[in-house]
C-alpha cells in the first residue's frame, strides 16, 4: 500500500496535533475455523495502533481486498480522531456504497479508529460512548441436536453452567435445517432426498418448546431463530403457535428480501420478532424500526459499517421503545463481540446478547477475549476494546472456504428448489 497521504481525503480542517494514521491491513485468521477478518490501523505514534473486526465470513478474500486496495489508502495521512469524517468519507467516496462487502472494510477502520480513540484517552470504550447504564450484558447459547431430547439436554448443560437463557433448534430429515443437525436422504421418493420440508418444520417446532417448557420450567429465556425462510402467513402460523411458550423472541421469520412485510408478521404475532442481522444498509435498518417491523432490532455490526452507525441506530431504537438483541455466534471477531458489549451496557435499549464460546485457539489469538461470567459478558476495562491480536499465531490459522456457505448453498426444498438459507 503507499504509503503517501492522498491530499483530496485529508481534512479541510487543521489536526489538534501531529498524531496520523500511517497503515491500514486487514489480518484475516480462522483459529476456530470460521474465517474471521480484523483491520489493523498503525499511527505515527510507536506504539498505537487500534483493531476492527471486518468480519463477512462467506465472502472475507473480497473484504481483505477492500481494505487493502480500496479503503486503507484513503486514511492514510488523516488524524485518527475525526472518526465521523473519515467513515463518511470513506462511505461516500466509492458513490456506489453500502453492502456487506465495503460495509465490513468500513466497520473494521471504523471500529479500529474507537479503539484507538479509546487508548489515546485511557478510557474503555464504553466510557467514550457516555459510560455504563449496567454493569454487563446477559447472553445467550445455542442449543440444537437431532432430537428434542438432546437438544433439551444440550439446554440443561448451559442453564446449568449459569446461564439463564438458550435458544433452542431441534434437527430434522434433511441437511437443510438451520442451527441443528438433519440427516441426510430424509426424503427418499423426492427429487432431492436431502431437502428441508416447512410443513414438517411449522409441525416439530412448538413442540420442541413445549417439551422444553414442562422440563426446563418457566424460568429460562427462550428463543428461536427461523433463519429467513418462512411465508408471512406461515411465519404468524408459527409465532402463534410458539405463544404458550413466552419467547423472549422469535428470530428471522422471514428473508430480508420480504423485510417491507415484516410489520405484518410483527402485527399478527404475540411473540417478540427479532431481525437484522443480514441488513448491509442503515437506511433499511431504520425502516424496519420506524415501520414497525422489529421487536428487537438484531444489527450484525460489521455489516451495517460499524460502531459509528450502530450506535445512531441504538439511539433510534432507545428513543422509539426498540430493543436491541445483536447478533455475535463464531462469524464475529472478539473485537467485534467486544463493540457489540460496548453498545449493550451503554444503551436502555437493550434487551439480550447473542453468546458464544470462543475456542482456546481463538482466546490465543486474541488476548483480552471477553469470556462470559455466570452468563454475563463484562466489557473490558482496558482503554479501547482491550483486545490485542497476535500476528503471529494468528498467520497460524490460514482461512479457508468456510463451511457455512458450502451448508447454505444446498439449503433446498425436496422438490428440488432452492430455500433462502
Ligand atoms: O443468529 C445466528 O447466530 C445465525 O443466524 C448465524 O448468524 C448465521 O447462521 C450466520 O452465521
Ligand atoms: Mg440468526
Amino acid at each position: 500500500m503507499s504509503v503517501l497521504p492522498l491530499p483530496e481525503t485529508q481534512a479541510p480542517w487543521p489536526a489538534r496535533d501531529a498524531l496520523r494514521i500511517t497503515a491500514v491491513r486487514p489480518i484475516v485468521t480462522a483459529p476456530e475455523g470460521v474465517p474471521l477478518v480484523v483491520v489493523r490501523v498503525d499511527t505515527s505514534e510507536p506504539g498505537l495502533y487500534g483493531l476492527g473486526c471486518a468480519t463477512f465470513t462467506q465472502r472475507f478474500h473480497a473484504v481483505a481486498a477492500a481494505v487493502e486496495q480500496h479503503v486503507g489508502p484513503l486514511l492514510i495521512g488523516r488524524h485518527p480522531a475525526d472518526i465521523e469524517d473519515i467513515t463518511r468519507m470513506v462511505h461516500f467516496s466509492s458513490y456506489w456504497r453500502g453492502g456487506p462487502v465495503l460495509n465490513s472494510a468500513l466497520s473494521g477502520v471504523d471500529q479500529a479508529l474507537w479503539d484507538i480513540a479509546g487508548k489515546r484517552a485511557g478510557m474503555p470504550v464504553y466510557e467514550l460512548l457516555g459510560g455504563r447504564v449496567r454493569a454487563a450484558a446477559d447472553t445467550y447459547l445455542h442449543a440444537g441436536a437431532a432430537t428434542v431430547e438432546e437438544t433439551i439436554e444440550e439446554a440443561q448443560a448451559i442453564l446449568a453452567s449459569g446461564y439463564r437463557n438458550v435458544r433452542l433448534q431441534v434437527g430434522a430429515p434433511g441437511l437443510g435445517h438451520y442451527g441443528s443437525p438433519g440427516s441426510p436422504g430424509g426424503y427418499p421418493g423426492s427429487p432431492y432426498p436431502d431437502g428441508w420440508d416447512v410443513q414438517r418444520y411449522l409441525r416439530d417446532t412448538p413442540g420442541l418448546f413445549e417439551r422444553a417448557r414442562r422440563e426446563l420450567g418457566e424460568e429460562p429465556g427462550l428463543m428461536h431463530d427461523v433463519h429467513s425462510r418462512l411465508t408471512v402467513k406461515q411465519a404468524i402460523v408459527l409465532a402463534r403457535a410458539l405463544e404458550p411458550y413466552r419467547l423472549v423472541f422469535l428470530e428471522d421469520p422471514i428473508a430480508p428480501e420480504f423485510y417491507d412485510r415484516l410489520p405484518e408478521v410483527r402485527e399478527g404475532s404475540p411473540v417478540p420478532i427479532a431481525a437484522g442481522e443480514q441488513l448491509s444498509s442503515v437506511t433499511d435498518a431504520v425502516r424496519l424500526v420506524r415501520d414497525g417491523g422489529v421487536d428487537l432490532l438484531r444489527l450484525h455490526v460489521s455489516s451495517v459499517g460499524g460502531l459509528t452507525p450502530a450506535r445512531k441506530l441504538v439511539a433510534l431504537c432507545e428513543l422509539t421503545g426498540v430493543g436491541t438483541a445483536w447478533h455475535s455466534p463464531a462469524d464475529v471477531s472478539p473485537v467485534g463481540a467486544a463493540a457489540n458489549v460496548a453498545l449493550d451496557v451503554t444503551t436502555a435499549a437493550f434487551q439480550i446478547q447473542e453468546g458464544h464460546l470462543y475456542a482456546e485457539a481463538v482466546h490465543e489469538v486474541f488476548p483480552g477475549t471477553i469470556s462470559p461470567v455466570n452468563g454475563y459478558l463484562y466489557p473490558n476495562q482496558e482503554p479501547g476494546w482491550g483486545i490485542d491480536l497476535d500476528e503471529d499465531l494468528a498467520a497460524k490459522y490460514p482461512p479457508t472456504a468456510h463451511l457455512h456457505e458450502r451448508w447454505a448453498a444446498r439449503v433446498r426444498r425436496p422438490d428440488g428448489g432452492i430455500e433462502a438459507p
